[in-house]
């Protein structure tokens, strides 16, 4: 796992950036998206070096999770967001993005396709992830089984509370999500955490320097052999060994598979 402090949101999303855009260039590729407000910048400096020359016209896209209910043309499904902030902005083949369908009738059908279509594309290259408050990655809440595959989960209240900024009332966010599970993001090839801001310094510590457990789900990043985390000031509060984080960021080019 590299561990990158930088000093402010826009280093992290240039340096996220820089990830995706050296994967991007190498040929056709295969981008796991999330969503929440930590992606933005990514997808607004990917989006400004489209205008620059970068294409994803070779690339598709995989979304971690969507709303259980809502359809895809709801302003806050997941699908909208993605089309809205990123993929809309950018040259992908028309298909080429993916997401679940929150309205499928059968959840557990829906979660098996949404399986088979990544296994299909040759899984997930670079796997971008933010961090709940609770330690979430995806929409996999606390206690999920670090083994876990697609399928429907229940938020927690903290999570609801968490999203309700992005809808009319708290009481419109959804109860039920699909989400890709655990062991579903530990299969894509190079993952990419993103943190920012001091509400996440708590579950950034959790998952990186505490032990291997699903009361933080995204700790199980730890069994992975290609993780990235970039965290800015306020989110590396709490861990206790930047000075060796940014000692060996000086030291070797980062994310290249140390
Ligand atoms: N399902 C998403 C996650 O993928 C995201 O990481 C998290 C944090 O959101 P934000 O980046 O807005 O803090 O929110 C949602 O719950």
């Amino acid at each position: 796992m590299e561990i990158i402090v930088l000093p402010d949101p826009d280093a992290v999303a240039r340096t996220a950036a820089d990830i995706i855009e050296e994967r991007v260039r190498r040929g056709p590729s295969v981008l796991g998206l999330a969503t929440g407000s930590t992606p933005l910048g990514t997808y607004r400096e990917l989006i400004e070096r489209h205008r620059h020359g970068l294409s994803f016209a070779e690339a598709q896209a995989f979304l971690l999770d969507e709303y259980v209910g809502l359809p895809a043309a709801h302003p806050e499904s997941y699908r909208s967001v993605i089309r809205r902030e990123f993929a809309g902005h950018v040259d992908f083949a028309a298909d080429a993005v993916h997401g679940l369908d929150g309205e499928a009738a059968d959840p557990a059908a829906e979660a098996a396709r949404y399986e088979a279509s990544i296994a299909a594309a040759g899984g997930v290259d670079v796997q971008l992830l933010g961090i709940g408050t609770d330690g979430h990655i995806g929409f996999n809440e606390p206690m999920s089984s670090l083994a876990s595959r697609t399928r429907i989960k229940t938020l927690t209240e903290q999570t609801r509370r968490d999203n309700a900024r992005f809808f009319a009332s708290p009481d419109e966010v959804p109860e039920h999500v699909l989400t890709q599970g655990l062991g579903t993001i530990l299969e894509a090839r190079h993952l990419l955490l993103l943190g920012l801001g001091e509400a996440k310094a708590a579950a950034v510590a959790a998952a990186v320097e505490g032990p291997v457990a699903a009361i933080c789900p995204a700790s199980a990043l730890q069994l992975h052999p290609h993780v990235t985390v970039l965290v800015d000031a306020a989110a590396a509060a709490e861990l206790a060994h930047t000075e060796y984080y940014q000692y060996t960021y000086g030291r070797k080019p980062a994310w290249q598979g140390f």
